[in-house]
């Protein structure tokens, strides 16, 4: 009790927010590149599970080309079978109208379009070029207005692309800006491979936030070279509220090599926690979610918190 006073007391002071919003982008970005099959019902008891934890926005998956990711070929399955809370929104990827209408069949709550700061990367993802792949998102505005679906937007490769390095911030801030006229009502951010540094997030932050609210911005930060956190800490400093994460650290780009998952949900609400900031996700029953699903996967548990906690490290 006493620790949680101070910490919180230690946010304001540091002029952070007092709570955050997490989209849980494990059952979507963590197994679109999973090596081996997932069935649909391991789909579904982690969505399940997520919102037992107290996950109030779980992206659960996404409506492109089963060829492109077969990993999501089940999506529509994945929205029929899961057990729906009131108070989670659970939204799907759509990079084109065909999506759109996908994830309005199966009564996706929002929906999420994707391009890139960097051309390479979008010619090797989506197979268009960053203006086609906003023009391919008019029609998706366009249906999704009458039945105000809300649409969330991300931009990748913010801070280094696998196939032309170097991004401008101001590339960055260009197409952010573009999908917020056009009507998302935010854009995440993503570190793709995950080579942002507190440094190299400030920088592109600072581009971005001359002309954008941070309120409209969301990280979304893959943890390649374990800088994750302290470019979400970056991110707090500069009024974003919102951060994607992956339970047990689930993940990896199809279309980047190498690269490692988001950061582990875990990890960020044990630091948000200490910080005193909410959440409203139970960090205990989320550790359980990461452990179910790593030893369901076969796979090492990618967030330090969990192993530390099923390690019985002192956790308070
Ligand atoms: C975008 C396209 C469709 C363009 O692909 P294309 O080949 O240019 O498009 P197309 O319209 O010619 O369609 C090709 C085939 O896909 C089908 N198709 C077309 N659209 C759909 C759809 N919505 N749902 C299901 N099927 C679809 C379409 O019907 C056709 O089927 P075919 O005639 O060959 O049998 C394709 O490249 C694609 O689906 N790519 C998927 C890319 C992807 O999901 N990448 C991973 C997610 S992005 C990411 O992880 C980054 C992020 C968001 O996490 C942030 C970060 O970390 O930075």
């Amino acid at each position: 009790m006493l620790r949680q006073q101070v910490t919180k007391r230690l946010a304001a002071c540091r002029g952070l927010a007092s709570e955050v919003r997490i989209v849980e982008v494990g059952p979507r970005d963590g197994l679109q590149n999973e090596k081996n099959h997932v069935s649909t019902g391991l789909k579904v008891d982690l969505v399940n599970k997520l919102t037992a934890a107290g996950c109030d926005y779980i992206e659960a998956g996404a409506f492109v080309s089963p060829k492109a990711v077969p990993r999501m070929a089940d999506s529509k399955h994945v929205f029929q079978q899961i057990e729906r809370s009131n108070a989670v929104t659970y939204a799907a990827l759509t990079p084109n109208l065909k999506g759109f209408e996908t994830a309005m069949e199966v009564q996706a709550d929002e929906v999420a379009v994707f391009t890139a700061a960097s051309e390479a990367f979008n010619k090797a993802n989506i197979r268009c070029s960053i203006e086609e792949s906003i023009a391919r998102f008019d029609p998706v505005f366009e249906a999704a207005k009458p039945g105000g679906v809300k649409v969330r937007g991300y931009v990748s490769c913010i801070a280094g692309c696998p196939y032309q390095g170097w991004v401008d911030p101001a590339k960055v801030r260009e197409v952010t800006q573009l999908l917020l006229e056009k009507g998302c009502y935010e854009v995440s951010l993503g570190d793709t491979i995950g080579v942002g540094t507190p440094g190299s997030i400030a920088a592109v932050l600072k581009e971005v936030l001359e002309t954008v609210q941070p309120g409209s911005i969301a990280l979304h930060l893959h943890d390649t070279y374990g800088q994750a956190l302290a470019n979400i800490l970056v991110g707090l400093q500069h009024g974003i509220r919102t951060f994607d994460a992956s339970v047990a650290g689930l993940g990896g780009c199809p279309y980047a090599p190498g690269a490692s998952g988001n950061v582990a949900t875990e990890d960020v609400v044990y630091m948000l926690d200490g910080l005193g900031i909410k959440t409203g996700i139970s960090l205990d029953e989320l550790v359980k979610v990461g452990n179910f699903i790593s030893t369901e996967l076969g796979r090492m548990n990618g967030s330090k918190v969990g192993r530390a906690v099923a390690s019985s490290c002192i956790h308070e």
